[in-house]
């Protein structure tokens, strides 16, 4: 069992990813990195011969198979809404913190309160939208519309709220903050 578990949460080119590697760089050996899509894209790797690397990338290439990732996984949550967030903790190893790069619904939020409790922190990266856009984001309808992208913008329960807008924080800044809520680990 993980003593401390860390869901982060943002819109897309929020930076997730960014910040996540940030604090896996600096936690080491402490910490792993889990994601709930890992699962859902090694399925589509696998059904329609894509490059998983690619799709695990923050590139261009996972975009156009955002869609279709999205409906199929939905389709699945409706039956199990913790199987992809099962899936990816499956594979974790004992590692004291875990750090979850990709929470997005409310109901990821309640698999892990539900299983872990008062191990999880919360914590949601926002940044503006000139910034997003110069980090990549161009908002298509079925993605930036729908749960994937809008089930949390109504969520007020956070631990932390972390301001990733370019001339914002500086990433030292945001890592403080972050191991601010490790304390007594
Ligand atoms: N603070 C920052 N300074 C400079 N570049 C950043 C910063 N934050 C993010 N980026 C860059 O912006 C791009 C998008 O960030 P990232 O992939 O982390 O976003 P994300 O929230 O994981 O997006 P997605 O949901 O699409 O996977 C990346 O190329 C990343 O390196
Ligand atoms: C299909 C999906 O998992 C893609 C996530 O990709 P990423 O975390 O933005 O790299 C989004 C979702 O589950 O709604």
């Amino acid at each position: 069992m993980p003593q401390i578990i860390l869901l982060f949460s943002g819109k897309r080119k929020s930076g997730k990813d960014f910040l996540t590697t940030h604090l896996q760089k600096l936690l080491g050996d402490k910490c792993e990195v889990l994601k709930i899509s890992q699962p859902i894209k090694s399925h589509w790797a696998k059904e329609k011969n894509l490059n998983l690397n690619e799709l695990l990338g923050d590139g261009e290439y996972k975009e156009q198979y955002r869609l279709d990732m999205i409906n199929w996984s939905d389709e699945m949550r409706l039956q199990d809404y913790g199987y992809f967030c099962r899936i990816a903790c499956q594979d974790a190893t004992e590692k004291p913190i875990w750090i979850v790069s990709d929470i997005r619904r409310k109901t990821d939020i309640r698999w892990f309160k539900e299983k872990y409790g008062d191990q999880i922190r919360t914590i949601r990266i926002v940044a503006d939208e000139d910034t997003r856009k110069k980090r990549g984001f161009q908002f298509k309808s079925g993605v930036d519309d729908v749960a994937s992208e809008c089930n949390l913008d109504d969520y007020t329960d956070w631990d932390l709220v972390i301001d990733n807008s370019e001339g914002k924080q500086e990433v030292e800044e945001q890592l403080s903050s972050i191991l601010g809520l490790l304390s007594g680990l």
